[in-house]
């Protein structure tokens, strides 16, 4: 029998990522799609691309009907709104892999303080396995709660983490300068991200400021011991999809080779880390659940590069992932 999954908050788009990749995998299957708006409609009505792909409507969250016809809930929601939805899931035993940010973080006071609301569940921030499995495999096969990564996140804690941990870079001073896609905003419509904002312009934002900062510091600390004061400055640019970081820091006698060697070591089992001798574009790895690395040496610094699709390895390809791991299936199910 396949694992049943069901999808809270399926009209957006890490939602639509979501269901696409699980149409082709092996074990699992979509049995149930939530909305508050548009309930009773087809899925397809607001995602009309799975037309005859997943037969399915729109309906409101009813906790105790949804658990009966899923085992794992894809929680697609918004920071702030996800962590009650959360609460409401594991009491009735669904397993959750939660796509916002409301267990990320170790300490509540950090993320009442970034996200300005109150938290739902304090008593589990902290205790919630981060889902990199990269970094976290341990942790994530055995978890009944997942927290989903961000999406500027993986592209900075992927490079920085193992680098950090061989005591390979100077953990005082990081710039992470950081290019996304507008779907990385969602679909919900904002004025920053409609088209005539957005096309044919770049323009950073939340300098120095974003709640992406605090959650790199903290993931990096987790994995490495390692205490960082990441400067993260990101930008919107008129693509569809995709996360470019370029990130400076200062070698601790290494170069760029042996750079290269921490990262093949650390992620030798990792399918999804590719190391490249090219410089990587948001192109090569649109649609796919890859992170490609590169380093170059620039003067006294080292400048490393990262590129994601922020709805794949940024969020839905990395839940499927994070699936995969929880029933100890091949990483790669339903993702090569
Ligand atoms: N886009 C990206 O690249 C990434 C997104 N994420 C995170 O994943 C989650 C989903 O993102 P994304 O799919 O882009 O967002 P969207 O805005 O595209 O979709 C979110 C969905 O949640 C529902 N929703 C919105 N507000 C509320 C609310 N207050 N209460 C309940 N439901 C609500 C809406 O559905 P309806 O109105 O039909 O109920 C909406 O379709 C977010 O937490 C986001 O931060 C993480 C990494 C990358
Ligand atoms: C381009 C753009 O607007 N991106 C979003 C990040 C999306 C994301 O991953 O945010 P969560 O941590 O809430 O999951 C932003 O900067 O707010």
């Amino acid at each position: 029998m396949k694992v049943r999954v069901g999808i809270i908050g399926a009209t957006g788009y890490t939602a639509y990522e979501a269901i696409r990749l699980l149409l082709r995998h092996p074990h699992a299957e979509v049995t149930a799609v939530t909305s508050r708006q548009d309930e009773g409609l087809p899925i397809a009505a607001v995602h009309p691309q799975l037309t005859r792909l997943l037969d399915l409507k729109l309906e409101p969250l009813e906790v105790d009907s949804f658990a009966e016809r899923c085992d794992v809930a894809f929680c697609c929601l918004p920071h702030g709104a996800s962590a009650e939805t959360v609460k409401q899931l594991r009491e009735v035993n669904c397993k959750v892999i939660d796509f916002s940010a409301d267990f990320r973080l170790s300490r509540v006071a950090e993320y009442e303080t970034w996200y300005g609301v109150q938290h739902p569940w304090p008593e589990l921030v902290g205790q919630v396995a981060y889902g990199l499995p990269e970094l976290f495999a341990d942790q994530i096969k055995d978890a009944d709660l997942i927290a989903n990564p961000g999406c500027y996140p993986t592209s900075a804690i992927m490079p920085l983490a193992p680098l950090l941990k061989a005591g390979a870079i100077q953990s005082g001073d990081i710039i992470v300068d950081s290019k996304s896609g507008v779907s990385g905003a969602g679909r919900t419509p904002k004025l920053g991200t409609l088209y005539c904002e957005a096309n044919e312009s770049i323009a950073p934002y939340a300098i120095g400021a974003h709640r992406h900062q605090p959650e790199m510091n903290d993931i990096i600390h987790r994995f490495s011991g390692s205490s960082t004061d990441i400067l993260f400055t990101p930008h919107l640019t008129p693509m569809d999809r995709g996360i470019l970081s370029t990130i400076y820091v200062r070698p601790n006698g290494v170069d760029a080779d042996a750079v290269r060697e921490i990262w093949q070591s650390a992620y030798r089992d990792s399918p999804f880390v590719r190391i490249v001798d090219h410089i990587p574009s948001t192109k090569h790895v649109a649609g796919t659940n890859f992170v490609d690395l590169a380093v170059r040496t620039a003067g006294n610094r080292l400048v490393v590069v990262a590129a994601i699709d922020n709805l794949i390895k940024g969020a839905s390809g990395a839940a499927v992932q994070n699936l995969n791991c929880i029933y100890g299936w091949d990483q790669t199910l339903g993702l090569l």
